[in-house]
């Protein structure tokens, strides 16, 4: 390793622009010595070449005066002995041409997709609401989680039996949004598909409003601290990743968790809902609630429990269509990527 204190990097010689002289303090072959070179180039240079000292080797970067191919590269025919050309950055003639003609080619249809693409002229607006509407659910979920979090470290696991009295308001609020998300695929606002995104949003909104909400002997249940909290974790990377894809950045680390969190927290999740629903039959049994009695001569009545078994069956689907679809969507943002073909 040769290491370099730059002293001086000049182009040298006021009658002719064709030199660049550099001398340098460092150690080197001859131990520590002043190091020095002098290259007579073949046409006139820039006068202020570009020097960049690293730790493992001294960058001068020097500009032709007119951009024109050079037969060879120093004044004397033969190539000092020190220089050497560095095949890793070599372009030839024929290199150079392919390189300009692809880049005219990828403008002229760059250009092409533009002009057949008609302008929307609601971009800016929806890419606003779109910030926006992540940005408080983002907010919303990180709440919820953070509140869970700090009860679960002070008041241990008592904190799992009123989850309910101090999250709902919020979970109410965020999940009451989150059907904008159904609107969005609808739309076309997101690519989202329609169906995993009914799927998610019925689904949770069912067990909060309808298996939880509506029973107060279910509010106390600890399964509600593992429902909210596994819903919660998976927003709290989701909805930042989206925020920021819409202003076109992507941060590989929130990727990859958005597109992996919810491979164990998915089945966990959907565990946690369908342990709700067992445990919410009885007392629907017991109750009544929502059963619907039938004006019909044998007077029966469907048993609002018995819709939950069936329900129960649901949740296994649902859970595993957007497993499915959660799954491709991670093979097509962090899988290899398709190389284009030419
Ligand atoms: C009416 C009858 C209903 C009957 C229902 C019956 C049963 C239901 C059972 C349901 C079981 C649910 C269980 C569940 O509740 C358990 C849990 O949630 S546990 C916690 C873990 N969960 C998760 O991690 C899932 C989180 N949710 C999601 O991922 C989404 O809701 C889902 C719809 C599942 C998938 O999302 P999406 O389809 O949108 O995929 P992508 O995120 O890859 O997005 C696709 C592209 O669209 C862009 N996009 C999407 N949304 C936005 C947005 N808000 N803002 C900006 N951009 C957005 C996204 O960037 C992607 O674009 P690109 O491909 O270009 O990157």
């Amino acid at each position: 390793m040769v290491l370099f204190q730059l002293d001086s990097c000049t182009l040298a010689t006021p009658w002719s622009l064709c030199w660049l002289a550099s001398s340098a303090q460092g150690h080197g072959a001859k131990g520590d010595n002043i190091y020095e070179f002098q290259i007579e180039f073949l046409e006139p240079v820039e006068p202020k070449p570009i020097c960049r000292v690293t730790q493992r080797q001294l960058n001068i970067t020097v500009q032709k005066k007119e951009s024109n191919w050079w037969e060879r590269l120093t004044k004397q025919e033969k190539r000092p002995l020190f220089l050497a050309p560095d095949f890793d950055r070599w372009l030839d003639e024929s290199d150079a041409e392919m390189e300009m003609k692809e880049k005219e080619e990828e403008k002229i249809n760059k250009v092409k997709i533009e002009s057949r693409v008609p302008k929307d002229p609601f971009k800016h607006l929806k890419k606003g609401y779109l910030i926006m509407y992540n940005l408080v659910q983002f907010l919303g979920f990180s709440w919820i989680f953070v509140n869970m979090t700090v009860r679960l470290f002070i008041l241990g696991k008592d904190s799992f039996y009123d989850t309910f009295h101090s999250i709902a308001d919020m979970m109410y609020f965020c999940q009451t949004l989150a059907l904008m998300e159904i609107m969005n695929s609808l739309i076309g606002l997101v690519r989202s598909p329609l169906i995993p995104a009914v799927v998610q949003v019925f689904g949770r909104n069912f067990i909060l409003f309808v298996v939880i909400g509506s029973l107060e002997e279910m509010q106390s249940k600890p399964v509600v601290f593992f429902v909210f909290y596994f819903w919660s974790i998976a927003e709290l990377f989701r909805y930042p990743y989206y925020m920021l894809s819409c202003i076109g950045i992507e941060w590989k680390p929130l990727t990859w968790l958005r597109y992996t969190t919810w491979i164990p927290l998915y089945p966990l999740g959907g565990l946690a809902e369908a342990v709700c629903v067992v445990q919410s039959i009885p007392i629907f049994s017991e109750t009544g609630k929502f059963s619907l009695g039938l004006p019909n001569p044998l007077n029966v009545t469907i048993q609002f429990s018995f819709l939950l078994q069936i329900y129960l069956i649901a949740l296994f689907l649902g859970v595993f269509v957007n497993f499915r679809h959660l799954y491709k969507q991670r093979k097509q943002h962090l899988g290899p990527k398709k190389r284009k073909m030419k």
